[in-house]
């Protein structure tokens, strides 16, 4: 065999293996910088879709409203990975994730052959949130509490819009966004809703794209390429997660929890990285799962 033929045969296991599986797509806002990059993870996304898998997209878009807050003259604030959301960064947020970023990764699944149907939590009742409660931070020595504001606690996810657009053959695209129960809006992070969509779809596997070539040790020299839900645990609690990777290890954890057999993360940079993690022995990032079988 040469090696695009032995390439080809190394992926059909795994094309077998994921047929009519649902596979969710987190498309960080870090991996969303450049068009060219963006579009060869929509690119991925089609094909998986023709080979048969049933693939949800929900995007991020961090970076893109934290500039736009800065052009308005407001500065961003995170607390544990969460944006603090008054009023009008809200509304900043609802323009840049459903308003622009949703309808450019349709335009784009449309370019590639496929059809995207953008929506965010709001539709259709897909997302029910509840604000956030008080959380607490260490401000030097002291421990304080914050009201992240805006902010929505994923409490139940509706998923028959969902399954109606898949069974039609659609590839839904969904913002981070949600109401509570009175239909007041919230900002919900990209990774949490992500993670509870995969749970609620049964989904096989909830694939979070980043900056970063997957989770890291402290120093930053090397990627684990396994973990269980334990060393998880371990590397949350020792300081070795911060930021950002705070929610989407959460998230990942969640998931493989309830049911979710694998969680990866990986860098959404690298071109066409989507298929190598998935189609081939080795990977590329991160792969979470319950214990160290193989999956
Ligand atoms: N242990 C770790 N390994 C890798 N990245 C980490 C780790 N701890 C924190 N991070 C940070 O998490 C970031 C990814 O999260 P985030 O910025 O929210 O990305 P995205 O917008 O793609 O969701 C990385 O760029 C990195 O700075
Ligand atoms: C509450 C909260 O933090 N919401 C996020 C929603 C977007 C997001 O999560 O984007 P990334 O995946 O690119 O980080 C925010 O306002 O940035």
């Amino acid at each position: 065999m040469n090696n695009r033929q032995s390439v080809l045969m190394e992926a059909l296991p795994y094309i077998r293996k994921f047929h009519k599986k649902t596979i969710v797509i987190k498309l960080g806002g870090h991996a969303m910088v450049d068009s060219a990059i963006m579009n060869s993870v929509v690119q991925d996304a089609v094909l998986l879709h023709y080979v048969g898998m049933r693939v949800v997209l929900v995007h991020g878009g961090g970076p893109e409203i934290t500039l736009k807050m800065k052009a308005l003259g407001k500065e961003a604030r995170f607390v544990g990975g969460l944006r603090v959301t008054d009023e009008e960064t809200l509304e900043i947020a609802q323009m840049v994730l459903a308003g622009k970023i949703s309808n450019m990764i349709v335009s784009m699944i449309a370019k590639n052959g496929a059809k995207g149907v953008g929506i965010s939590g709001n539709d259709g009742g897909l997302v029910i949130a509840e604000k956030m409660p008080l959380r607490k931070m260490m401000v030097g020595d002291e421990e304080v509490e914050v009201d992240l504001g805006f902010v929505g606690d994923v409490k139940e996810i509706n998923s028959n819009l969902l399954e109606t657009l898949l069974d039609a053959g659609y590839i839904p695209v969904i913002s981070p966004l949600a109401l509570d129960r009175k239909g007041n809006d919230l900002n919900i992070n990209a990774d949490t809703m992500a993670g509870e969509i995969a749970v609620a779809l049964k989904a096989f596997k909830l694939i979070s794209l980043t900056d970063v070539d997957g989770v890291m040790n402290k120093d930053r020299t090397e990627i684990f390429h396994r973990l269980t839900l334990k060393n998880v645990d371990a590397l949350m609690s020792d300081g070795t997660i911060s930021g950002g990777m705070i929610p989407k290890l959460e998230a990942s954890v969640n998931a493989v929890r309830h049911g979710v057999e694998g969680a990866h993360i990986l860098n959404g940079n690298s071109e066409h990285n989507l298929l190598l993690e998935l189609f081939t022995n080795d990977g590329v990032g991160t792969m979470i799962t319950a214990s160290m079988i193989s999956l």
